[in-house]
């Protein structure tokens, strides 16, 4: 990627709806003024929605103002121009979540896509990463305009990970190699929610609601995203979106799957982190200014290394906010969907009462990285070498005969010290990662969702009176 910052139009591909449809459908299941409320905002984001109001007024009306504009919605649509899919791909993972994907696919989504005459061939995934391998190799992807997949995060990573994996194969670029410049996907993904905690989705989208997924979708939204690629010693091992965390995090993680959880901690992780510090973008990790749906800047590539030893509590790096439902603030709440940066955010060690505080602070309005023991920077690549107390450790005989950079600064201080090896493991998007060395690097938009970012609330949106929009 050259030097000079790229800006890019990260909104809608069409600019265009040509709205001639008066077509209403009584048929649409609305459940509560919440989510046709949800509806609207996405309609009333349709630019050329002005057909759209004279089918509201013709439309099925509900109480206490409720409109079911879910129809007109895809009427919109229909008239379709380029970049809204005509045929998609889609993968429903049958257990995620409260394991409704199915149904929430059949009941919710597959009627509005026949409406807007998508052609859909459906997979239900028998295995985990099922969706992956069988995009990987088997897939015929020029038959399709887009990948759906039905379920949470977990499903959205296999479907990431596919596809990634497959643009590179048919491009002949080595993913092995960290330095690699990875080919951006040509399909764009769409996500229904429907997991545990639909964390990408509530990011891109703003709300976890199937229909409003399903509409853009069907409008052909565009919301280019950054990828993270994990690589140890020359070997990929993962594609990362959200969250990367080592120490409390990675830990929590390994240990609820160890269903010890509650055990006692053991946060004390010396170590080596190295960065390489994002230019050329606009705002850092603390102005609180949020991502929002719009022109994006991606960071320039050069600059100078730095490099940050000691002990750490943990280690994040964030490529989107991570807000949820559960958590809104996120654990970086300003960081970017598609600036080509991820968070690196260093918590040193302290003591827990201080760690607690940090940790609170997330769901409050207090700043979480304005404390003395945490650091935040804004990074087109790191490495983290983990400092290990034992010489026959078999990472470091690895790392001996590959002799890498970075990954030859072993802990040789204390060959007999005894202590207890304090070693975590990093948690990539969830899955745990077999390796504590690695370089990340982040790919500037590599991959489009059919999504819009979060935008602001208009000043006149009214959604009492949906008809008025
Ligand atoms: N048919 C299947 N059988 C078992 N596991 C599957 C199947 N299909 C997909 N998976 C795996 O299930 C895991 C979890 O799925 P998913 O992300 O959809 O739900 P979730 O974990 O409940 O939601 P979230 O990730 O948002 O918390 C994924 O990692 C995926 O690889």
């Amino acid at each position: 990627m050259s030097a000079a910052s790229k800006q890019k139009n990260c909104n809608n591909d069409d600019d265009n709806n040509n709205n001639n449809n008066n077509n209403n459908n009584n048929n649409v299941d609305v459940k509560s003024q919440k989510k046709t409320t949800q509806n609207m905002t996405t309609l009333t984001r349709f630019k050329g929605n002005l057909s759209a109001r004279s089918s509201c007024s013709n439309g099925q009306m509900l109480t206490a103002g409720v409109c079911v504009c879910v129809c007109v919605c895809v009427c919109v649509c229909v008239s379709s121009s380029a970049g809204r899919p005509k045929r998609l791909l889609v993968y429903i993972n049958p257990f995620g979540g409260k394991q409704q994907g199915r149904r929430v696919y059949e009941q919710k989504v597959s009627p509005l896509f026949a409406r807007a005459g998508i052609a859909t061939h459906v997979i239900v995934t028998e295995y985990a990463n099922h969706a992956r391998d069988h995009l990987r190799t088997q897939a015929e992807l020029d038959d399709f305009d887009g990948v759906v997949c039905v379920g949470g995060d977990g499903m959205f990573s296999e479907v990431v990970h596919g596809l990634v994996w497959r643009t590179q194969s048919d491009a002949g670029v080595d993913h092995h190699s960290p330095e690699a410049e990875l080919q951006p996907c040509r399909l764009r993904i769409g996500i229904i929610p429907a997991g545990s905690t639909d964390c990408i989705c509530f990011a891109t989208v703003g709300t976890n609601d199937p229909v409003t997924s399903a509409l853009h979708i069907i409008v052909g939204d565009s919301q280019p995203m950054d990828v993270c690629s994990v690589h140890h010693n020359n070997t990929f091992l993962r594609y990362s979106i959200s969250l990367l965390g080592y120490g409390f995090y990675g830990d929590v993680l390994t240990d609820s799957e160890r269903k010890r959880w509650m055990g006692p901690a053991r946060y004390d992780f010396s170590g080596t982190v190295s960065y390489l510090p994002a230019r050329g973008i606009m705002g850092n990790p603390r102005d609180r200014t949020k991502c929002r749906a719009g022109v994006c800047v991606c960071a320039e590539c050069d600059g100078e290394w730095r490099t940050v030893r000691g002990k750490f509590l943990a280690i994040n790096a964030a490529s989107m906010s991570c807000a949820c439902p559960r958590s809104p603030k996120g654990l970086s709440p300003a960081a970017h969907l598609a600036d080509g940066t991820t968070d690196l955010i260093l918590v040193r060690k302290c003591s827990r009462l201080d760690f607690l505080r940090h940790l609170l602070r997330h769901t409050s309005k207090d700043d979480q990285f304005d404390l003395a023991f945490v650091d935040v920077h804004r990074v087109r690549r790191f490495r983290f070498t983990p400092r290990y107390c034992q010489s026959d450790s078999e990472l470091e005989l690895d790392l001996r005969e590959n002799g890498k950079r970075l990954f030859s600064q072993i802990c040789r201080d204390h060959p007999a010290c005894g202590c207890a090896p304090a070693y975590s493991s990093w948690n990539c998007d969830g899955e745990i990662l077999t390796h504590t060395a690695i370089e990340v690097g982040v790919h500037c938009q590599l991959i489009r969702l059919f999504a819009r970012g979060i935008e602001e609330p208009a000043v006149f949106e009214d959604f009492t009176n949906p008809c008025a929009i």
